[in-house]
């Protein structure tokens, strides 16, 4: 049974967002070369292009976007970047930067090719925006000096420099700061395949035998998120030293993970018990949002920004303008049977991923 944990929405397991102390698990797992960069084909092609080609020119290379959703890699793609070009590499972001000050400070001392990492940049202050426009165009910042109707600005040249900015969300970013990148790298989930090999070069590093089935099955589980199966590999590691003789077989990984109730296709509790009351108590839907999250015992933003987009994004759940359905998907993998009527989203409206169409 479903128990939802008051006031923490927390899903270690299979959250793509990292906690404080991952993020020092994942400096050790990160790739240091396009090379060990795995997946992401057309990207990594693109970006070697614009860096090496760069690099014949003596010239900083144009300035890099990334987007995609938090876990695929968008850091170790800026600190790849500076790498291959040798480059000294800044690491800031949107939210450091509350003032253009903020972002001036860090501008003007910037060295010739420089990479400056800006994470999160579309959170950062409109005014710095303005600033930074300017920058990535002509490589100038505009020192105001004085307030009122007596300021005037001081242009100041700065050297030139490469900005790799990231986000999860470049809906939010402004048309002219969109335009400003020369190359905008969109990435994407990650196949199984891609999966086992970053989790068996991770197996390596973390000097944790792992067999091919094992790799397979993490991988399965791992919502295509690069960040997600090192976590569920680290999992299963872990169960495998204390349970096991340390190596990571099929049995310990299944083991390990449905301990951390991880299911095969890799929904938690939360998503299965989403599932679960959409099909034993509203017949499969459809069924409006709230009327679904009170069912779970959750708040509705909570299931609708943490749990729905992977059940949406791999097919178990279909949003319609009439409200939630399970799809024949979802009642397979439940091992429920649909009553004969069930609505299985007739008529359902393909989900744009930007979450903002249908709340009924
Ligand atoms: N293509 C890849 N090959 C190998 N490992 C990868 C790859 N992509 C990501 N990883 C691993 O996944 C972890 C998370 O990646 P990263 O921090 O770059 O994600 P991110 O896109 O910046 O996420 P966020 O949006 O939360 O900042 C890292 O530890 C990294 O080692
Ligand atoms: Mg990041």
């Amino acid at each position: 049974m479903y128990e939802p944990d008051p006031g923490s929405h927390e899903r270690d397991a299979v959250s793509p967002e990292a906690g404080t102390e991952e993020q020092q698990a994942e400096r050790a797992l990160r790739p240091r070369t396009l090379d060990d960069f795995v997946g992401q084909e057309r990207v990594r092609e693109q970006l070697s292009l614009v860096l090496h080609s760069a690099q014949r020119r003596g010239s900083a290379p144009d300035h890099v976007l990334m987007s995609g959703p938090p876990g695929l890699g968008k850091t170790t793609l800026a600190m790849i970047i500076a790498g291959e070009l040798n480059a000294p590499l800044r690491i800031t972001s949107g939210p450091a930067i509350e003032r253009s000050g903020d972002l001036a400070a860090v501008l003007s001392t910037l060295q010739e090719g420089e990479v400056l990492f800006l994470d999160e940049i579309h959170r950062m202050a409109r005014p710095a925006e303005e600033m930074l426009y300017v920058a990535m165009e002509d490589f100038r910042v505009d020192v105001m000096v004085g307030k009122g109707p007596g300021a005037t600005a001081i242009p100041l040249d700065i050297a030139p420099f490469t900005l790799v900015g990231a986000t999860t969300r470049a809906g939010l970013l402004p048309a002219p700061l969109r335009d400003r990148f020369g190359f905008t790298a969109q990435m994407d989930f990650y196949d199984p395949e891609e999966l086992e090999r970053i989790l068996h070069r991770s197996s390596g590093l973390l000097d944790a035998p792992m067999d091919a089935e094992a790799g397979a099955e993490i991988a399965r589980r791992s919502r295509g998120t690069p960040r997600i199966a090192n976590r569920l590999l680290r999992r299963v590691r872990d169960y495998a030293e204390v349970r096991g003789d340390g190596t990571l077989t099929l049995d310990t990984a299944r083991a390990a993970l449905d301990l951390y109730e991880v299911d095969a296709s890799g929904l938690d509790r939360l998503d299965r018990a989403i599932l679960d009351s959409l099909m034993t108590k509203f017949r499969g839907g459809p069924v409006g949002l709230s009327t679904l999250a009170v069912a779970v015992g959750e708040e509705s933003e909570t299931v609708e920004a943490v749990a729905e987009p992977f059940l949406v994004r791999s097919g178990f759940l279909a949003r319609t303008p009439r409200g939630r359905v399970a799809t024949p998907l979802a009642w397979n993998h439940m091992g429920l049977t649909p009553p004969p009527d069930a609505a299985f989203g007739a008529g359902v409206e393909a989900d744009t991923g930007t979450g903002a169409s249908v709340t009924p």
